[in-house]
């Protein structure tokens, strides 16, 4: 594929490695799939946090100390952060159930909506004994906070989930962007042959805040590029729990997933996963109502209720992809 720009015909190599990873017959290589933790040097690094203190958060949100968090970074991604699942099992099917019961229910937006009316999607493909998988299949992505097109709707926006709020922040403190705020969030839901097409995201009136991807579930390939087509893409597998962060000159470049892989562990089952309590923590930001969030978290642990999402998780994934849409100092668009 060729692209003119500037009466220049340049290469769209992104097009080219996309449909590399993409094809199944012939199957790709994975030799050139950096896989970071088994990265040499000269293309990814990790990088030794400084973390004295801990979130007294973070155990309740799922997540593991943040002293033990890894982090790595790109040497072509200048802005690329990639951290290696830092969440716990009970972490990890607290957040897959969020994005299946909850996330999807009216009044956020689903690729559906266009051909159905359904006001609670997880509820509806459970409405029989049996599951309707042809319902389950045709979710996509569900937008939460102000909507994809923000930009030209005022009023497209419903509420941001106070829980996904939360985690963010602990992210952005994290990082040092104290001042983020999570917005606006795409849910992606990719089955084994799914796959999402090269793009930026470029719509939120702040472009300066970093975007953070969460992924639970499969594998993925990712692809990540430049700021047009023409510079070759590198290819990051992401695992279930890895979190990605497109700051600073890495925001608005190309990336796109040719391809889920099957996952070949299950980061959300361990045989003794403990309760969580809520009387570690009386820092919430965003949460009000920290009992009955740390309820909703524990009652994961009965395998008869994470049940129906383990099924789900076991031939899918899901990207929780987490954006400030507003200016430091704006109240609205
Ligand atoms: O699924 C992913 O890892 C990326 C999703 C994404 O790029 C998006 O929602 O804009
Ligand atoms: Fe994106």
């Amino acid at each position: 594929m060729e692209e003119k720009s500037n009466s220049v015909t340049v290469e769209d190599k992104f097009m080219k490695t996309f449909k590399y990873y993409k094809s199944n017959k012939p199957k790709p290589s994975m030799e050139d799939v950096i896989e970071v933790e088994n990265c040499a040097t000269d293309k990814v690094n990790k990088i030794a946090a400084e973390i004295f203190t801990d979130d007294p958060r973070a155990e309740v949100l799922g997540l593991k100390s943040l002293r033990t968090w890894q982090i790595y970074t790109f040497l072509r991604h200048p802005g690329l952060l990639f951290i290696r699942n830092p969440f716990t099992a009970l972490g990890q099917r607290y957040w897959v159930r969020k994005c299946l019961e909850e996330y999807p229910r009216k009044p956020n937006k689903l690729n559906i909506d266009i051909e159905m009316s359904v006001e609670d999607w997880w509820a509806e493909c459970f409405k029989k004994e049996q599951c309707d998988k042809q319902l389950q299949k045709k979710l996509r992505w569900t937008t939460l906070g102000y909507h994809h097109n923000w930009e030209h709707k005022k009023q497209n926006k419903s509420h941001f989930p106070v829980d996904l709020a939360e985690l963010s922040d602990v992210l952005a403190e994290y990082l040092g962007y104290s001042n983020f705020r999570a917005e606006a969030a795409i849910v992606n839901y990719y089955h084994m042959n799914s796959t999402l097409s090269a793009h930026t995201d470029h719509s939120e009136v702040n472009l300066e805040a970093p975007l953070f991807s969460f992924s639970f579930g499969q594998s993925a390939i990712f692809l990540i590029g430049g700021k047009d087509k023409s510079v070759e893409p590198s290819a990051i597998l992401i695992k279930s729990g890895d979190i990605v962060v497109m700051s600073k000159e890495a925001r608005l470049c190309y990336h796109a997933v040719p391809k889920i892989l099957p996952s070949p562990d299950s980061p959300w089952e361990e045989s003794n996963i403990s309760d969580v309590f809520s009387n570690k923590v009386s820092s919430f930001k965003y949460i009000s109502e920290p009992d009955e969030f740390v309820g909703t978290m524990n009652e994961n642990i009965d395998n008869k209720i994470w049940n129906r999402f383990r099924n789900y998780i076991q031939e899918s994934r899901i990207n929780m992809n987490v954006r400030q849409v507003l200016n430091e100092n704006q109240n609205s668009i």
